[in-house]
């Protein structure tokens, strides 16, 4: 989905999800595994506030799993549930509901003292784009694709959708921007692929995520591009070894920089070179 936030949309965006807040017992936000810093909505605390909040650390299966334990641990300090995701995978209903009831456990104590029978707990979804809210809603209830009111003409009525006997989840999900202040933020959320790619230059994301792996697994990535002899302060070097090992070349036997970018962008986007994870924690304690 591709939105551009100028200041209308993020009041809009922001409006929606405080109405919807309202309607729901607990919030489950999904970032990214790969980044959870990054892919957090900068206001999601402030809009958040009192509500209880599951983190989902989605798309686990791309990051570092010993950094996406130490996320977890973290987390929990921060007064969140947090919970690693593959919403891929299609059992994680079974994840997910004892702790949406770990999270909601007050409210419906306070429920069965008064002696009322517990209803289902209600949930909303949200999330930067691009993150894995519609895939995560759609396992969650299991069906194939995400419902959408975008038909011309056809009213958009707002629905609850079961997921499972104990869960009612919104069946839009809350839709905010990413963070935008800082260059290397934005440089993360191109690599992760949560940003789309003509928003930051392609080269120097693709410059970053390499920078990236070969300062944490040099002997990885060099045995993925089947590289070595290269001079890795020098990005000329470095692309030029791939491109040579990899058969990347122009008319006239130069070097396609540019399919080398797009090479190296797709190869960590989707996790061929293997599981990275590009916020560490430190990064709570740094801002
Ligand atoms: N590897 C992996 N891919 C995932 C996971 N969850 C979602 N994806 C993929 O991530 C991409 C984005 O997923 P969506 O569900 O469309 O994300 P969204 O947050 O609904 O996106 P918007 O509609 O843009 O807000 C898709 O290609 C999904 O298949 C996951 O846990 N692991």
């Amino acid at each position: 989905m591709t939105i551009n936030w100028f200041p209308g949309h993020m009041a809009k965006a922001r409006r929606e999800i405080e109405n919807n807040l309202k309607k729901v017992d607990v919030v489950i936000e999904i970032t990214d595994a790969r980044i959870p810093y990054s892919s957090k909505n900068p206001m999601m605390d402030k809009i958040v506030k009192s509500k209880p909040r599951i983190v989902v650390l989605n798309k686990m299966d791309l990051a570092d799993p010993k950094e996406t334990n130490r996320w977890v641990a973290k987390l929990k300090t921060r007064g969140v549930y947090p919970i690693p995701l593959n919403s891929r995978e299609t059992n994680i209903l079974k994840k997910i509901e004892p702790i949406v009831r770990e999270a909601t456990q007050e409210i419906f104590d306070r429920m069965i003292a008064r002696g009322i029978k517990p209803r289902p707990i209600r949930a909303m979804i949200v999330g930067i784009p691009n993150v894995g809210k519609s895939t995560f809603i759609n396992s969650m209830v299991r069906r194939k694709s995400a419902k959408t009111g975008n038909t011309p003409g056809v009213t958009k009525t707002q629905q609850w959708i079961k997921a499972g006997n104990i869960i009612e989840l919104l069946d839009t999900p809350g839709v905010l921007w990413p963070k935008f202040e800082d260059q290397t933020v934005g440089l993360k959320l191109s690599l992760t692929g949560a940003i789309k790619d003509t928003v930051v230059p392609l080269d120097e994301v693709a410059i970053y995520g390499m920078n990236y792996l070969i300062k944490e697994d040099k002997n990885t990535f060099d045995a993925f591009y089947k590289i070595s002899n290269y001079d890795e302060s020098d990005v000329l070097s470095i692309y030029d070894a791939i491109g040579m090992s990899r058969g990347m070349k122009l008319p006239g036997n130069e070097i396609d920089y540019e399919a080398v970018t797009n090479r190296i962008i797709h190869d960590i986007r989707n996790g061929t070179i293997g599981r990275y994870t590009f916020d560490k924690v430190e990064i709570l304690d740094e801002n």
